[in-house]
């Protein structure tokens, strides 16, 4: 039988798994969890054991033996900050997710899960261009408060995957080009990359444009001021910040499908904050051409929200002086992710060691 990869990505929801047989996705599934299945959990990491049995119960009723995997990947993690590639999931790597070293995040499951079932083998685990992975130069890094450095948080693994793709449809080598590229999902990434590096991205978690489910920059004062109101707790602060923020906090949804429909019925609050969003995005994009001096080979738009037309269009109308606009819908992280393993097996990249790589910040 052919060698398989088994792939997990766990999100805040749900835990996507798929078993690929080189580039053929052979299996998959999406373990979904209701807000009840979750309640008795304080954080992702106590998750562990509950997704673990869910994924091993999976692959049990698929009849796979684990003995057939060449490897197992998944997903992570708000580690260290990192450059971008293929790790191999180490004694360090795992402790580093496990403490949530850079924040909470569903994809810190991702390594712990696939370093369990790949010992179970005796095969090797990894990670594919985490949430961490951080190409910053210093000048990126500077916040305007020496304490709190800029961080690079952002969905890397769908952005890196989109920029191979382009370049492969451009028929150019991505070393030679300038790519924005912005993922439109609960959060929002806006990115500025130079030759494949991404040298500069608004912190998808808490910063840059708000977006579905998160507020983006906020005026800190105000932000303060709210903090020492005396009306939340630290964890109520940070779930209106991550998680209960942007379109929710506006509408009472996440969902841009359902915004569209308030829209086409003539909700017009529903469309300002709408539009807003798009009006956001695309002033990062511009603060992004910035950083690429103006030299910008496409601004690509990718995630779940880059299938609604209003808003592609909202955003292609404001920032196409700048360069051409790219519509790549979606994302397809569980082929990502196999991606990344097969760039090994096949010797285009070599598997990098988590903490050999490790971004030492100086403080400045
Ligand atoms: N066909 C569609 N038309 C319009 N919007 C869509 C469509 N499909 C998904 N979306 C929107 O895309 C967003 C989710 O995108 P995506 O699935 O890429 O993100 P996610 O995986 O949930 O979150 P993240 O990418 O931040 O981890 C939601 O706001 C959803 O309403
Ligand atoms: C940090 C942003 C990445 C994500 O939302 O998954």
């Amino acid at each position: 039988m052919d060698k398989m990869i088994l792939v997990i990505n766990p999100g805040s929801t749900s835990t996507k798994v798929a078993i690929f047989k080189g580039a053929e996705n052979f299996k998959s599934r999406v373990l979904t969890y209701s807000s009840d299945d979750l309640k008795g959990y304080n954080s992702v990491i106590e998750q562990f054991e509950m997704r673990l049995y869910d994924i091993l119960k999976w692959l049990e009723q698929e009849g796979i033996d684990i003995k057939d995997f060449e490897a197992v990947v998944g997903r992570g993690g708000m580690v260290r900050p990192i450059p971008g590639g293929t790790y191999i999931v180490t004694d360090a790597l795992v402790e580093d997710l496990k403490n949530q070293v850079g924040g909470e995040h569903a994809s810190n499951l991702g390594g712990l899960l696939a370093k369990n079932i790949a010992d179970r083998a005796g095969i090797p685990a990894f990670i594919v261009d985490p949430v961490a992975v951080d190409e910053f130069e210093d000048i990126a890094r500077i916040s305007g408060m020496p304490e709190i450095s800029r961080m690079s948080h952002a969905h890397a693994l769908n952005i890196k995957a989109v920029a191979r793709k382009v370049a492969h449809k451009m028929g150019k080598p991505l070393a030679e080009l300038n790519l924005i590229i912005v993922h439109l999902g609960g959060g929002i990434s806006v990115s500025a990359l130079r030759g494949g590096r991404q040298i500069d991205v608004n912190d998808a978690n808490e910063g840059g444009p708000f977006s579905p489910e998160r507020t983006g920059s906020l005026a800190a004062l105000d932000l303060v001021r709210l903090c020492y109101s005396g009306k939340y707790t630290y964890s109520q602060m940070k779930k209106k910040i991550v998680g209960h923020g942007g379109i929710t906090a506006y509408l009472g949804t996440n969902d841009i499908r359902e915004v569209e429909n308030r829209i086409e019925t003539g909700d017009r609050y529903a469309e300002l904050i709408f539009n807003a969003m798009a009006y956001q995005v695309s002033k990062e994009i511009g603060s992004m051409s910035a950083v690429l001096y103006g030299k910008v080979d496409a601004i690509i738009l990718t995630g779940g929200g880059a299938y609604s037309k209003r808003i592609t269009t909202l955003i292609g109308d404001r920032v196409r002086f700048i360069a051409p606009v790219i519509i790549e819908a979606g994302e397809d992280e569980l082929r990502s992710l196999a991606e990344g393993v097969f760039r090994l097996i096949n010797g285009e990249e070599k598997p990098k060691i988590y903490e050999d790589e490790v971004i030492k910040i100086e403080k400045f």
